[in-house]
């Protein structure tokens, strides 16, 4: 079985990918934020993350309202909270202390997607790759958990860093040639060994295994002229489940923050 995949066609302000948008307690950088939140065809903040929604659209927050916040609001601020609240924006509490707020987050947009039968093709994540260590982590974990809730992928960008967790046992045909990828791209192999084949990298593996104290291809690169290259395609298998990150380059300026 095979995945085609294009990882930064959501970047893209013409990208065909239709997406759902979740806001997560970091730091949001303008251009992602405003070329992903027009396309969103549901938009969600995790607790805090809607501190920095509010902070980011200040002076336009009421073009700003997210479908929804989540959490167990122990992050978000009384008065970004009161202000959504007042513009009709659902408010849903998840007291479960033992799964983070961008699992809670993201299983309530999986459930709304399915329950107003909606046409999407990628969850996007605005955060969740910097700032605590632990939350990193967890924002890896919780693409494990998104792999048992959907078949959608989940993308988590921050920091020119897009992670997304590759299922296992199935090949992967991953485009790369949108104009926005960076100089490289990193297979991680978080939950144990990972058995790996790839094409269309600097540093191919065939039948290797990736594993921590062993080998992890971080600092790879697309090949530069490979028999795809007008494709741009790079393949990979793996055996369990493999973090993918690629860096990507978005340099509007500011174009598009303006439309809601
Ligand atoms: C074994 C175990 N360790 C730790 C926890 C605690 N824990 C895990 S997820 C979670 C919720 C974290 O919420 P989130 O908003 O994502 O992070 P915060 O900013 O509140 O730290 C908590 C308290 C637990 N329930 N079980
Ligand atoms: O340093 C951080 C802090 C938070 N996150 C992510 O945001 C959500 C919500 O965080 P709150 O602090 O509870 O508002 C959290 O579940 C993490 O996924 C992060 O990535 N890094």
């Amino acid at each position: 079985m095979e995945d085609v995949f294009t990882p930064l066609d959501c970047l893209l302000p013409s990208g065909k990918q239709k997406i759902c948008l979740l806001i997560l307690n970091q730091p949001l950088d303008e251009d992602l934020f405003y070329v992903l939140w027009r396309k969103a065809a549901i938009r969600a903040c995790a607790d805090g993350g809607a501190n920095r929604l509010y902070q980011l659209t200040a002076g336009n927050q009421e073009s700003f309202v997210p479908d929804y916040i989540s959490g167990d609001f122990d992050s978000i601020k009384p008065e970004v909270k009161a202000f959504y609240e007042e513009k009709k924006c659902r408010i849903i509490q998840t007291a479960d202390q033992d799964l983070t707020d961008f699992t809670k987050c993201l299983a309530i947009l999986l459930e709304e997607i399915k329950r107003y039968h909606l046409q999407v093709d990628t969850v996007v994540t605005l955060g969740g790759l910097a700032g605590r260590l632990d939350q990193t982590m967890a924002s890896v974990e919780t693409l494990f958990h998104a792999q048992k809730m959907t078949e959608l992928p989940v993308l988590i960008l921050q920091g020119s860093s897009l992670a997304c967790l590759l299922k296992g046992g199935v090949w992967h045909q991953l485009r790369v040639d949108t104009g926005l990828e960076g100089e490289w791209c990193s297979l991680i192999p978080i939950g144990g060994p990972c058995l790996t084949v790839t094409t269309g990298l600097k540093w191919n593996l065939d039948h290797q295994v990736l594993q921590f104290g062993k080998l992890v291809s971080t600092s790879n690169t697309y090949e530069p002229h490979g028999a795809d290259e007008g494709k741009k395609l790079v393949t990979v298998k793996s055996d369990q489940p493999l973090l993918l990150i690629n860096k990507y380059k978005l340099e509007l300026h500011g174009a598009f923050n303006t439309c809601a």
